[in-house]
């Protein structure tokens, strides 16, 4: 709770004023008890009562009208404090992802994240709206209550009390095993929900594979998995419980057998036994009640874990340089590897400001994790990117951002319209900007066509384009934003001869007086870059024009034969 509390960094004096409410709720509950009680006592032992009969009539109401009040003002106060702090919770939850490096993003599954996000921090939020503040409610006034009862008679408190260690024990022992099978079986659920979200998303390809009932048993049997194991956590949780309530109810067994006993040795003052026949249910009832909460709040702490954990995947260091304009862009004896395998090594080049590199190669030779490095997805583990001559992990990231333009192979569009998707490359651009990089990227054929144009919807992740379309559109949308680097990634993989035909002519456009890199497979499209690049394993084996790289008879010459042919 600290934890979340320090996070957030919000006020909690609300959430203290309502936990202060809460608490004093509970004392007005049971407090008619002690005064019925000493009313009694006068009343039977003779003496003129403390309290006239219609002076304890109204403090009783006094009393349940306190608590009412005190439960009204107290959970207000609670909800407000509880929802301001998870604002703020939620703000840091949110910033640190979206600060997250892009490579650990694309690492881990999308379903997992949004599980994190959106499960387990409201998780976290129920501890402050409910548990907690429950729990401490529940737990505090009875303390208070049984200091009285035992100023009352030591001996029947003892007796009330006796088996309250046993039942924390108890509760305590199975603790451990609980919060292990818990986390399994959370770990277990996210990976679940990553796999349907997978499944859902892959489905039309599962289907043109025929694999939709293979995907189905795999999902079926991590279901299996996920009933088997929620059996063992509840059968522990709840098992553990049931023992706990059992062992607290002792306690008013052990009150009756201790009272009968001091009773039989003419020890027990009939008074002192009614006070605690009348409180003894009231004071355990809460403490009964805390065990339900208990195990809400272990399953909180483990989804509070998880997210201090993914709070805790670090972010690559930010710098605060700017650059006053793109310059040169350079690789410097650059290694990186994701895992145990180098898949870059000792990789130096330099790309001339206003001028086109290529990179090309065989599949998996690194060459769209140097265009990731460029982007600063990861850092690399030796060597240096620069630009203009400068470190790229020395920049601010946002300024390093506005000077590099994308059109990656995996076009990522928002449910919008189109110029909404459009506007995300140069926010507030106005209408003649806008058409001139539509006519620019040739999307004016397929916006004509489209009723409502620019203002149509794409769906989610622009389903109604086709995969030209969306290439264009991407073009256009790097058009606006006029970054002086461009980073190309297969733009033209996917689409048939004609729109790849368009999309050459649109990346033409964009590419003017700019500093481009282009990780190419067709290679008649860098014929005319000023430089090509052949990655081989993460080694560059040749670098030049396309005539030098012909002469060469090497690894260039061999791919252009191919494609050639
Ligand atoms: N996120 C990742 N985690 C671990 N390994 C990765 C990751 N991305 C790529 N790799 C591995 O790094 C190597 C280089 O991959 P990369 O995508 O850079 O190659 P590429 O030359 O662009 O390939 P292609 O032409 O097929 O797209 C491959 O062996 C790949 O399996």
């Amino acid at each position: 709770m600290n934890r979340v509390i320090a996070t957030s960094g919000r006020p909690k004096g609300a959430l203290w004023r309502g936990l202060g409410l809460r608490v004093l709720e509970r004392i007005f509950a049971i407090t008619p008890f002690f005064l019925g009680s000493l009313w009694l006592a006068d009343a039977v032992s003779g003496r003129e009562p403390a309290l006239s009969l219609p002076l304890l009539g109204m403090c009783l109401a006094a009393l349940l009208a306190g608590q009412m009040l005190c439960s009204y003002l107290g959970q207000m106060a609670c909800f407000l404090g509880a929802y301001d702090l998870m604002i703020g919770y939620r703000e840091q939850v949110i910033d640190h992802i979206g600060r997250l490096p892009l490579g650990v993003l694309q690492k881990r599954r999308i379903g997992h994240l949004a599980a994190i996000v959106t499960d387990d921090v409201k998780r976290v939020e129920e501890i402050f709206t409910h548990v907690a503040i429950d729990l401490v409610a529940a737990a505090s006034a009875p303390l208070l209550f049984l200091a009285v009862l035992t100023w009352v008679d030591w001996r029947l408190s003892l007796a009330l009390m006796v088996t309250l260690p046993m039942a924390i024990i108890g509760l305590n022992a199975a603790r451990g095993f609980f919060l292990a099978r818990g986390r399994t079986k959370q770990t277990l659920v996210q990976e679940t929900s990553g796999l349907i979200v997978e499944f859902v998303t892959g489905l039309k390809t599962l289907r043109l594979f025929n694999q939709t009932a293979p995907w189905l048993d795999r999902l079926d049997r991590r279901f299996a998995a996920l009933r088997e194991i929620s059996l063992g956590v509840e059968a522990w949780g709840g098992g553990s419980i049931q023992l706990y309530r059992l062992c607290l109810e002792g306690g008013l067994v052990s009150l009756l057998l201790t009272a009968g006993w001091l009773a039989n040795r003419g020890a027990l003052d009939p008074l002192a036994w009614v006070l605690f026949a009348l409180v003894a249910g009231k004071l355990l009832e809460p403490l009964l009640d805390a065990a339900a909460f208990l195990t809400e709040l272990r399953l909180m702490v483990l989804a509070e874990g998880r997210i201090a954990a993914l709070r805790a995947e670090p972010l690559l260091p930010e710098g605060t340089a700017t650059l006053a304009a793109a310059g040169e862009v350079a690789f410097q004896n650059v290694s990186f590897r994701y895992d145990d395998a180098w898949v870059l090594r000792d990789v130096s080049f330099r790309v001339g400001a206003g001028t086109m590199t290529a990179i090309v190669g065989p599949s998996g030779s690194g060459k769209t994790t140097l265009l990731h490095l460029l982007a600063r997805f990861f850092d690399p583990q030796a060597g240096a990117v620069t630009i203009a001559g400068r470190d790229i992990r020395t920049l601010d990231t946002q300024d390093l951002y506005r000077h590099l333009g994308f059109v990656f192979q995996d076009v990522q569009l928002f449910d919008g319209t189109l110029l909404e998707n459009l506007l995300i490359g140069r926010p507030g651009a106005d209408e003649a900007a806008v058409a001139a990089a539509c006519t620019a990227a040739y999307c004016d054929p397929f916006l004509a066509r489209l009723p409502d144009g620019l203002a149509s919807r794409i769906g989610e992740n622009g389903q109604r384009l086709s995969g030209g379309e969306r290439q264009r559109l991407s073009i256009a949308r790097a058009i606006l934003k006029d970054a002086p680097i461009l980073l190309l990634d297969e733009a033209t993989a996917s689409v048939d001869p004609a729109a790849q035909y368009e999309i050459q002519r649109a990346l033409s456009h964009l590419a003017q007086g700019r500093t481009v890199i282009m990780v190419a497979h067709r290679l008649h499209t860098i014929r005319h870059a000023d430089q090509i690049l052949v990655l081989d394993q993460g080694r560059i084996l040749e670098q030049g024009r396309h005539d030098d790289l012909l002469a060469q008879a090497g690894l260039y010459a061999a791919l252009w034969r191919e494609q050639s042919r």
